[in-house]
């Protein structure tokens, strides 16, 4: 009797164990970790929101912090903030992303960055018939081609970096970065497209040791969203409630922990953990878990997902009904 019980428990047991094992062997790029004691992290965005949420944390963790954004007395403002709260003094750098030859000159004045965070983003949603194409353009010029300027200024010092210690590249998207809602067409497309070049940039700088990881976070009350508020499209607000709100500190914590662990896909709440696995895709996975959980539960996420879209058409079917009402 004993000896059947135990022959089925390890019938049962030997396919989730064989997997785990195939996995093991399959993932890549392999796990990696990234340290950031004493080594210079590179933020923009940083003089506002989950930037300086993550220039405050990555100073309180002693590494060495600059930032970069438009504003000079923004600025001045996070880096008093930051001498305030860790004794520690930030570099600042007053730049508009989409000026190329100013970012170059700005990363070249800075110290040779071991991590960099590209989070600065503009946000404005609006259906697209209403939205200008200058609206579009500045939402794409920010987000997408922002970040391109500073990786190409960037990347041939990381990669002739001294230190041979893992280096990290970090890309804020946003949830609306993994599926595409309504009043978000133009932001969805600029931080899709972070993805793409995400994913095709880490084949191309892995040999050099360098990581990339993309950052999802949900709603996040930073500055930046309360002005969002103001004007989004009330679709807009009820579809991004399906994902619950977040705060900048917890959202830069996420951010941070994934970057040191080299995770490529960084979710930041429970919904963005499961949006992650319906979204896995063909991103590089290093994590066998991980890999594991989504080879496990693709079927089921895939109904939920359908289910998300069956409750968002239906939000949108009642908002037209109600409006031809009025
Ligand atoms: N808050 C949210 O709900 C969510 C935010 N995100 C993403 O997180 C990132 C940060 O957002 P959040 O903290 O809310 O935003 P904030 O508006 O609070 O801060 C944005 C930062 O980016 C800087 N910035 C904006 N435009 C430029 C530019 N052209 N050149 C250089 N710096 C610029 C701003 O400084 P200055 O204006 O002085 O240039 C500021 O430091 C963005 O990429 C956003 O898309 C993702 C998901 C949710
Ligand atoms: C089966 C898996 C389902 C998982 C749940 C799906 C939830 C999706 C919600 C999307 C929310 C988008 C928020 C964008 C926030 C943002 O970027 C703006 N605030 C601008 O900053």
């Amino acid at each position: 009797m004993a000896d059947t019980s135990l022959l089925f428990l390890v019938l049962i047991l030997l396919p989730p164990l064989a997997l785990l094992l195939t996995l093991t062997i399959l993932v890549r790029p392999r796990p990696v970790k990234i340290p950031i004691k004493g080594r210079h992290v590179f933020i923009t965005g940083g003089s506002s929101g989950i930037g300086l949420a993550l220039a405050h944390q990555a100073a309180s963790e002693g590494a060495r912090v600059s930032i970069l954004a438009r504003k000079a007395d923004k600025l001045e403002e996070a880096r008093n903030s930051i001498r305030l709260s860790t004794g520690i003094d930030v570099a600042v750098f007053s730049v508009d992303v989409r000026d190329s030859d100013a970012v170059q000159r700005a990363i070249d004045e800075a110290d040779p960055i071991d991590i960099l965070i590209c989070n600065q983003g503009v946000f404005i949603p609006q259906e697209l018939e209403l939205q200008s194409l200058e609206t579009v353009k500045f939402m794409i010029d920010v987000n997408l081609m922002g970040t391109f300027h500073l990786i190409k200024s960037a990347l041939p010092n990381m990669k002739n970096r001294g230190d041979r210690r893992p280096a990290s590249i970090a890309i804020m998207s946003s949830q609306a970065g993994q599926v595409g809602i309504y009043g978000y067409t133009a932001y969805s497309a600029s931080k899709f497209g972070l993805r793409g070049l995400g994913e095709a940039l880490q084949q191309e700088v892995i040999a050099d040791n360098i990581h990339v990881s993309l950052i999802f976070p949900p709603d996040t009350e930073t500055p930046g969203f309360l002005e969002e508020t103001k004007t989004r499209p009330l679709l807009t607000s009820i579809i991004a409630a399906s994902s619950g709100a977040m705060k900048a500190d917890e959202v830069a914590k996420k951010a941070l922990d994934g970057i040191k662990s080299g995770r490529f896909i960084v979710p930041c709440n429970l919904d963005g953990f499961l949006l992650s696995i319906a979204t896995a895709g063909l991103s590089p996975q290093r994590s066998p878990l991980m890999a594991f959980i989504e080879v496990v539960s693709a079927g089921a996420l895939r109904i939920g997902a359908l289910f998300f879209q069956w409750n968002w058409y239906g939000s949108i079917a009642r908002w037209h009904a109600q409006k031809t009402r009025a």
